[in-house]
């Protein structure tokens, strides 16, 4: 069953993407980049909130666009989880030396900090060579994405045979996959069979597809038409 992955912008997002049913909610600042990411209090703020309700979807934050830089990764990732979120996502690219950074993050990761890697679509030629680093560094996931948000969406970067590569191959390695990068609407039902762990949004979920303007609940509610919502169990 795949989820939806919302990104959301400031604490009133936050609200709206729970009750708008988001099965993951994803502190992410769109203006700051691909990856732009909250204040470390306000990740916080959001964490509080989200205790006060009496369910809550899991929360992901991101920790910028930051260079492949090992130490500068690892401390961000490590105040990034002691805010309390569920996951951290942490963007890989193919420039400097990706492979080291995910090792230095494998003492964190085996201390139990769920590091999600978003490989850049539109940045990688072999994204897929980086699983098996990041399957024995111990992360929980491997998603793509795209950095280039103005270049085309993911299937303009990706043919759906490559997608379905990724995720088999992050799948038998144990990770969480995740798809995203501009998705829109029409693009769900083509991802939707390759059974990704979430799909994740931002533009989609704004009105006109502007990314860096408001979440809209109308938006939201087309989205979350298109990727059914998991059944209750138990
Ligand atoms: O993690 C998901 C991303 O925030 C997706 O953003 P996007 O739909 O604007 O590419």
């Amino acid at each position: 069953m795949t989820r939806l992955l919302a990104s959301v912008a400031s604490l009133e997002e936050l609200t709206l993407a729970a009750r708008g049913g988001a099965d993951i909610l994803d502190l992410k600042d769109p203006k700051a980049g691909a990856l732009g990411a909250w204040p470390l209090d306000s990740i916080i703020s959001a964490v509080n909130m989200a205790h006060r309700w009496s369910a809550r979807p899991p929360l992901s934050a991101t920790v910028g666009d930051l260079p492949m830089d090992s130490a500068i990764v690892s401390q961000r990732v490590v105040q990034t989880w002691a805010c309390g979120v569920d996951y951290v996502k942490i963007g890989l690219l193919p420039s400097g030396d990706p492979a080291a950074c995910v090792a230095a993050l494998a003492p964190e990761a085996q201390r139990g900090t769920r590091i999600v890697a978003v490989l850049f679509a539109d940045l990688w030629t072999d994204a897929n060579r980086l699983l098996p680093d990041l399957a024995q560094a111990g992360f929980a996931g491997a998603m793509l994405d795209t950095a280039g948000k103005g270049t085309g969406g993911l299937l303009r970067h990706k043919t759906r045979d490559k997608l379905a590569r990724f995720l088999s191959q992050a799948r038998g390695f144990g990770l969480l996959t995740g798809l995203a990068g501009s998705l829109r609407l029409d693009d769900i039902p083509t991802l939707l069979p390759l059974a990704p762990d979430y799909l994740g949004f931002r533009t989609a979920l704004c009105a006109d597809g502007n990314r860096g303007g408001a979440l809209d609940s109308a938006a939201l509610a087309a989205v979350r038409d298109a990727v059914p919502e998991q059944p209750l169990t138990g």
